[in-house]
């Protein structure tokens, strides 16, 4: 069976882009591993899907898979390229749509310069939703934040964990360039006190409206950038009262912006979504 699709990246966080409206596919998490090789395949962090939507009210249905198979609720980035997708493929011809994900609605937005503005809805802070077991943890607490305690190689770090529809661990780090991102990242994407696992943020305090940010992600290891993990360390950062809305989010692959008003109001991402070249790959 042979597949199109485009490889774009939002950045430098990379994906292979699938029109499932106009091909029908059913791939096996190998397929998806295979699709993902940076030597066997096409190389990707994520794997993005676009189908017809499942709701009423919606434009289209976007469905995410990691570089190691595993389906996921929420990619920031990609949600940047999933709009510019379905615009030049002539999917749509709106501007702004809504799309559903496994985590519920986000929209979309592209903007008069390029850029493009996703409404990623509310932060999720109740632990239980992360989902995070804090069972006999003794917590502390910074602003309106509360940090917990994770253990990793017998020493005690200090987290926020919450969820943008998909779980997030986020801690400050003194110097990103020196931050053990790899080898602390892995230990806390798999500790057993994140059910589903969690992706591992690294972020440095510039100012109250920059921060440096480094992402180990579940499922893909460290990206260049990472939209979801950009989301929620503003928010973590905004409640424990170093950071003020809007802040500039610095990745290794590019620039994102985040603002957030606080409480229950969404979380508004903005940043750049490239097409890099079209293919055809046999599966
Ligand atoms: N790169 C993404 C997040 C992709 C999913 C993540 N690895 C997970 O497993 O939750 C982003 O830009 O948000």
């Amino acid at each position: 069976m042979k597949i199109k699709f485009t490889k774009m990246h939002g950045a430098g966080n990379d994906f292979v882009v699938i029109d499932a409206i106009n091909q029908a596919i059913a791939f096996t998490p190998a397929q998806w591993q295979y699709l993902a090789d940076r030597r066997f395949g096409v190389g990707a962090d994520q794997m993005l899907v676009v189908e017809k939507p499942q709701a009423a009210d919606v434009d289209f249905r976007y469905r995410i898979y990691n570089s190691d198979g595993g389906e996921v609720e929420q990619c920031g980035n990609g949600a940047r390229a999933f709009v510019k997708f379905v615009t030049d493929k002539k999917l749509t011809s709106k501007h702004a749509i809504k799309v559903e994900t496994m985590s519920g609605i986000i929209e979309p937005r592209l903007e008069a310069n390029g850029q493009i503005t996703v409404d990623m809805g509310p932060p999720i802070l109740a632990p239980e939703d992360v989902p995070f077991d804090t069972t006999d943890l003794l917590s502390k607490a910074e602003g309106e934040e509360t940090l917990w305690p994770l253990d990793i190689k017998g020493e005690t770090y200090w987290i926020a964990a919450l969820s943008m529809g998909n779980p997030h661990a986020v801690q400050v780090v003194a110097d990103i360039e020196t931050a053990p991102v790899r080898e602390d990242g892995v230990l806390i994407e798999h500790h057993p006190r994140f059910p589903k696992r969690v992706n591992a943020g690294f972020m440095q305090i510039i100012d109250a409206h920059e921060i440096k940010l480094r992402v180990f992600e579940r499922g893909a290891g460290e990206t260049l950038a990472c939209g979801t993990g950009a989301c929620a360390a503003v928010v973590s950062g905004i409640r424990r009262g170093l950071l003020a809305s809007p802040v500039k989010v610095q990745t290794r692959g590019g620039e994102l912006s985040i603002a957030w008003a606080g409480n229950s109001s969404s979380v508004m991402l903005t940043g750049p979504a490239v097409t890099v070249f079209e293919g055809e790959i046999e599966l």
